[in-house]
């Protein structure tokens, strides 16, 4: 417990969790995700390194992980910033990013869109997965690695004094490395200490949401503080869904924009369109996880910028809702979704 107890922490300090508004709980606003490059189909080398061009942006939008340049959203603060504006405009309020280390996480960037654009921005602490971490993070202990979130979050990081407000996103891979379950177990430690808000990137298996839940509370994380990401490419079957759900962390919906064919990350996968992400909240909600359901974007590549062609930032506010409501989901859910359960996440115990 700290004196952040009762307050969110944004990149330009503690802030009364009732201003923080419309909330995207999953996003990014700089990175770099080249350490996620998929190579091109044979015959296809040319379109991978080539720029951005109109002709070329339905390969680009299909095959997000195989263009180079669409891997540096690091490059697009200008178009971020002005995106921020939008998402103000709209009614937006917050975003958390999600950016740890290992995609180059960048807080001064983030504090200075913070300053220009007026929009609550929660940056995060520890790391991505295994496979980007460095052979020093490797070799911490769990304690070592704690040591290193816990001062994210209340001195600063990367060596300035601009402080992560949540943990995460924490970067799992399937199955979990053996680093990846020190930073877990560490992740917990520092909730436990703090009372903080973490969140997690699970890998790619409908198992691997319950197992890093129970490894975090096994650490001594609480459920009811923890978010786990992606659930739209991670559980698909309806049964283990709510059998996941009664372990009681919030449930992400958090790659609302993304529609394609292929998921080069896992092509047995079916990614589902909007339509289908609504349906799988209206469940939840019928099931009475209204209190635990978050939604979000998770813009991580620069084709999902308006700038590019894409969606943007504001796709929930403009467009997602007004579907959500002729689906039948209320007003007063709708707020609970994207205003009330991020205010309780990401407000310090
Ligand atoms: C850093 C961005 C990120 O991890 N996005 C998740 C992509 S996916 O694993 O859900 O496809």
């Amino acid at each position: 417990m700290t004196s952040l107890r009762g307050k969110a922490q944004t990149v330009l300090g503690p802030v009364e969790p009732d201003c923080l508004g419309y909330t995207l709980t999953h996003e990014h606003l700089t990175m770099n995700y080249s350490s996620c490059f998929c190579p091109p189909s044979p015959g296809q080398e040319a379109l991978s390194d080539g720029p951005f061009e109109m002709k070329n942006l339905y390969w680009i939008k299909q095959n997000p992980y195989s263009h180079k340049e669409n891997l540096l959203l690091c490059e697009e603060t200008d178009a971020v910033k002005e995106e921020l504006l939008h998402f103000k405009a709209a009614g937006g309020g917050t975003i958390v990013e999600n950016t740890t280390t290992g995609i180059a996480r960048d807080v001064k960037t983030l504090k200075k869109l913070a300053e220009e654009t007026g929009v609550h921005i929660i940056a995060g602490a520890g790391f991505y997965v295994d496979s980007t971490h460095s052979p020093q993070t490797q070799a911490m202990t769990v304690e070592q690695l704690t040591g290193i979130i816990v001062d994210e979050i209340l001195s600063g990081a990367d060596g300035t004094d601009i402080k992560c407000g949540v943990v995460g996103e924490i970067g799992c891979s399937w199955p979990l490395t053996a680093s990846e379950r020190r930073v877990l177990q560490a992740a917990a430690q520092a909730q436990a200490q703090l009372g903080c808000p973490v969140i997690v990137h699970p890998g790619r298996s409908s198992q691997a949401p319950g197992r890093i839940v129970r490894l975090l509370q096994e650490a001594g994380a609480k459920a009811a503080k923890t978010v786990m990401s992606h659930l739209d490419r991670t559980i698909f079957d309806t049964e283990e869904l709510l059998e996941f759900a009664e372990l009681g962390c919030y449930l992400e919906y958090d790659l609302f924009g993304t529609e394609f064919l292929h998921y080069q990350f896992q092509p047995e996968v079916d990614m589902p369109s909007d339509s289908q992400r609504i349906a799988r909240i209206r469940l939840l909600i019928d099931e009475g996880y209204e209190d635990r359901i978050l939604m979000a974007h998770d813009v991580h590549t620069k084709n999902r910028l308006l700038k590019y062609g894409g969606h943007g930032y504001s796709h929930i506010l403009k467009n997602i809702v007004p579907k959500m409501l002729i689906r039948g989901i209320s007003q007063d859910k709708i707020d609970k979704i994207l205003i009330a359960n991020p205010k309780r996440w990401l407000t310090f115990e």
